[in-house]
């Protein structure tokens, strides 16, 4: 008999979340301009993110700190509140990795110990890392991260238990106080979906007492059910992930790196393993059964309830014990036996199932670390019904083919929606994969895409998969995880990072961060390449620089991009790398400089108006023809793009000081096919002209890459540049002319590419988009004259004398076809206007 609700609610799950997301009106916020991704526009409807940070934040760890200690000697009086004299080192501190700051609650890891990668993985757990350069790693103890940390099923004793061991000095009392304060009301009510019925369950009876006097919370129970159900806390472990040998839980053992490390340090065995061992015997005995008390509340209170429990200062932890789950069909799936995941993918996925429920959260590797295979593992553990949501219409065929690459699935159980399928699988239960967009606009639906909605949208589905999550607007996650419904979520990215700070949202529209993955450690370990990173500072020649200081900032942009001397680098560099064998990509942002660069040196290149069979013939030219080892493109590649092929970056503009993009760009190497040669490296360059505000962006781009660990050498001179036969733009009169062609330029041939997706983006044209074959045209010739210029006759005239010049030089079929087309739809774009 189906429960009897005691408190009633109006409307059906699906028609409450309707009317929840609808987006209140927008008011203007403030945010950093110079990320593109800012969320311009977004509702404001953010109460209960707000609420969750004011549960959060209400600790802080200055109001613990600022004990009064007298200065300890003649010294102390020159670090002020720094000096930590008072913090006696213990006797073997020399054996422990860690430095506490109890002002402000850092940690700094000493990533030489023999215990670093123990430690290491533990930190990620509780705290933010920071900066984890070659020696000394950096992280931040914050009520957010120990809020994860108790997610993912740490004991607040635990954690003060191991920092105290781990640290060289006794933990300090106000950092004992500050992590004993975050985390007392975090983790200790949970929401449990069992029997697809919703249960509120705690360690604590009394707890639940609270909540069921509470006079919200106490309506939603159901009537008849029992007040309060004791049972057997489920076990660690227990549950092996596909792939593993390993049971899941939060306590793994030490990673392989730890136990090669272990092995190397053979000469300190002593050092390493009374705090090793003990902490490991430790671990053992947090296995003991527990007990878990719960009651039943009415499905449709479940928001209710948590919003309750947030303004009761204990937010709810949401897992999903589909080991249980009897209602919702099985998904026959399963890995492939060859497929064999890393030990990281494995760690982070044990952060996911570490009790043997999966929890909803975030996990973060690098690009080309195989985020993919840990998003299918986790659907091969769950085997229920998988939403996979993605950004492009490319990453959604992208995602089914792995998906039948890695693991045995009917290839009828998977389906694809997007604007060109809309297919549903014929059992019970299968995988949709699908776009953001698709399941989020509303308006102009068409009849068969409602129809797909209306099957997502009516019924339960195990797991939803959010890719990239780190470029979708809260108030894009809050429609879907409203309006579809999942009993668990996982969000993965290369980058947790966002310019406008609004990536505290995820923590609860996904949930915390369960793994943060150390991207130099698997470039060490061969899983992405080592990558060298420089900077070329290119002086600016005295009459851009003129001009420079004369201009007005939008056409100063225009300048320092189109510096002689960055070309010069520019064509240095691309010589020297294709000399050397490797496959060399060239960004820019702006497209006047990248049409402009890449004519001049006659190579490839795709932007935002090229069509996408003419995309696709470049990109498979590059991988295939040894005649085209470089290809240009605009921001439209910054993400997305699978060429393992290439080796070298060059960026000659880019977005502001946007970290992310860098970071993404950066990730186009980092699956070079080649990084396990000996010797291996990659190569990114950015060039920036010197003197200029260029060089102010260039070092705020860097700081995430600094931190990951990555060193920028600075170049100021490139030798041998002189030397170059047809080095472009020697002659005072050349750079004169192209002076005065950067001049005739209007202000919006300075702006970078405005435009949605990607290089297979389904609104740049996902390939074979009907979308795309209608419009293309059109609008190619808009962005043309919008973004470069086009309107201006003289370019035009200009750009035609060029192609002439380009198609006599290039000798190559596949370049001579390339211009001729590009030359073609020039033709076509000056008719348009
Ligand atoms: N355990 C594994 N064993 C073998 N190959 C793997 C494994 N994990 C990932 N790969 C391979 O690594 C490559 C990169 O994987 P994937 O595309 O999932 O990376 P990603 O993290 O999603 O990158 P991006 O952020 O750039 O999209 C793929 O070719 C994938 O097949």
């Amino acid at each position: 008999m189906p429960p009897k609700r005691k408190a009633s609610t109006t409307g059906s799950r699906s028609e409450r979340a309707s009317k929840r997301s609808t987006p209140a009106p927008s008011t203007p916020m403030s945010v950093d301009s110079s990320d593109e991704y800012s969320e311009q526009g977004e509702p404001p409807d953010e109460s209960e993110a707000e609420n969750i940070d004011k549960a959060i934040n209400k600790f802080s760890l200055e109001s613990y700190n600022r004990q009064q200690h007298q200065a300890t000697d003649s010294a102390s009086q020159l670090f002020g509140s720094s000096d930590f004299a008072y913090l006696s080192l213990k006797p073997d501190h020399d054996n422990r990795p860690l430095w506490i700051d109890p002002v402000k609650g850092r940690i700094i890891l000493e990533s030489f110990s023999p215990l670093a990668a123990y430690a290491q993985d533990f930190l990620t757990t509780i705290a933010e890392p920071l900066s984890r350069p070659t020696f000394l790693h950096e992280y931040a103890l914050t009520p957010h991260s120990l809020y994860a940390a108790v997610s993912v099923g740490l004991l607040p004793s635990d954690i003060i238990n191991v920092l105290d061991r781990l640290s060289k000095v006794p933990l300090p009392e106000n950092i004992r106080e500050f992590i004993t304060k975050c985390t007392a009301s975090y983790g200790k009510v949970k929401l449990v979906l069992k029997h697809n019925r919703y249960f509120v369950e705690s360690t604590d009876p009394e707890m639940l007492q609270r909540l069921l006097k509470d006079e919200v919370v106490g309506k939603t129970r159901i009537e008849g059910s029992d007040e309060i159900t004791k049972e057997k806390a489920p076990q660690m472990g227990g549950l092996v992930i596909p792939g593993t040998k390993n049971a899941a839980g939060v306590k793994q053992q030490p990673d392989q790196a730890q136990a090669q490390r272990t092995d190397q340090d053979a000469e300190g065995p002593a050092k390493e393993d009374d705090i090793f061992l003990t902490l490991r015997e430790e671990d053992d005995d947090e296995d003991e059964t527990d007990q878990v008390h719960s009651f039943e509340i009415v499905s449709d209170d479940v928001e209710v309830v948590q919003k309750r429990c947030l303004e009761l200062e204990f937010p709810m932890l949401e897992e999903y014990d589909f080991r249980n789950d009897e209602v919702n069909p099985n998904l026959e799936i399963d890995l492939k036996p060859s497929a064999q995941i890393r030990h990281y993918q494995e760690k982070s996925l044990s952060k996911m199932f570490g009790n043997g429920r999966a929890k909803s959260g975030i996990i973060v590797l690098p690009c080309g670390a195989g985020k993919t295979l840990v998003g299918i593992t986790a659907a091969c553990t769950i085997k229920k019904g998988i939403v996979v949501l993605c950004t492009s219409s490319m990453s959604v065929v992208q995602w089914r083919n792995e998906f039948i690459k890695w693991s045995n699935i009917n290839p009828d159980d998977i389906a694809i929606f997007t604007s060109d399928h809309k297919e549903k699988f014929s059992r019970s239960t299968g995988i949709i994969v699908s776009t953001y967009s698709m399941v989020t606009q509303t308006k102009g639906r068409s009849h068969d895409s409602q129809k797909m909605m209306d099957f997502l949208q009516g019924r339960e589905w195990g797991l939803m998969i959010l890719d990239e999550v780190h470029v979708v607007p809260a108030s894009i996650f809050r429609k879907v995880t409203h309006s579809i419904a999942t009993h668990s979520k996982l969000g993965l990215t290369a980058t947790l990072l966002r310019e406008d700070d609004k990536i505290r949202d995820l923590n609860f529209l996904i949930g915390p961060k369960l793994y943060e993955a150390n991207w130099m450690e698997l470039a060490e370990q061969g899983h992405i390449a080592k990558v060298q990173c420089a900077e070329v500072w290119c002086p600016m020649t005295t009459e851009f620089y003129q001009e420079y200081l004369r201009e007005s900032s939008r056409k100063r942009s225009l300048l320092y991009i189109m510096n002689p001397r960055k070309f010069q680098a520019c064509q240095f560099l691309i010589d020297y790398h294709e000399k050397r064998g490797d496959k060399v990509i060239v960004f820019s942002d702006n497209v006047y400089a990248l049409e402009k660069y890449a004519l001049k040196l006659h190579k490839a290149y795709i932007y935002g108006g090229t069509p996408q069979a003419e995309r696709l013939r470049i990109l498979e030219n590059f991988q295939h023809n040894d005649l085209v080892n470089t290809v240009f493109l605009s921001k439209i590649g910054d993400t997305s793009l699978d060429l393992p092929e290439a080796t070298c970056l060059i960026q000659i503009s880019s977005h502001y000081g946007s970290r992310r993009q860098e970071a993404q760009r950066l990730g186009r190497i980092l699956r070079a096919k080649r990084r396990n040669d000996e010797g291996f490296n990659a190569f990114f360059y950015s060039l920036v002209s010197k003197d200029t505000q260029e060089m102010y962006y260039s070092s705020k781009r860097q700081a995430f890459l600094v931190d990951q660990g990555y060193a920028f050498k600075v170049i100021t001179h490139l030798q041998g540049i002189e030397n170059l036969p047809n080095l472009a733009y020697a002659s005072p009169q050349e750079r004169t002319e192209l002076l005065q062609e950067v001049m005739l330029q209007n202000e919006t041939s300075a702006d970078v590419e405005k435009i949605d997706g990607d290089l297979f983006g389904e609104r740049s044209g996902g390939p074979g988009s009907k979308r795309f074959a209608k419009k293309g045209a059109r609008r190619t010739a808009g962005m043309l004259s919008d973004l470069s210029g086009g309107q201006d006759m003289a370019y035009i005239e200009y750009n035609k004398s060029r192609n002439k010049e380009l198609k006599g030089k290039s000798q190559n079929p596949f370049m001579k076809k390339m211009f001729r087309d590009q030359a073609k739809r020039r033709a076509q774009n000056t008719n348009l206007d």
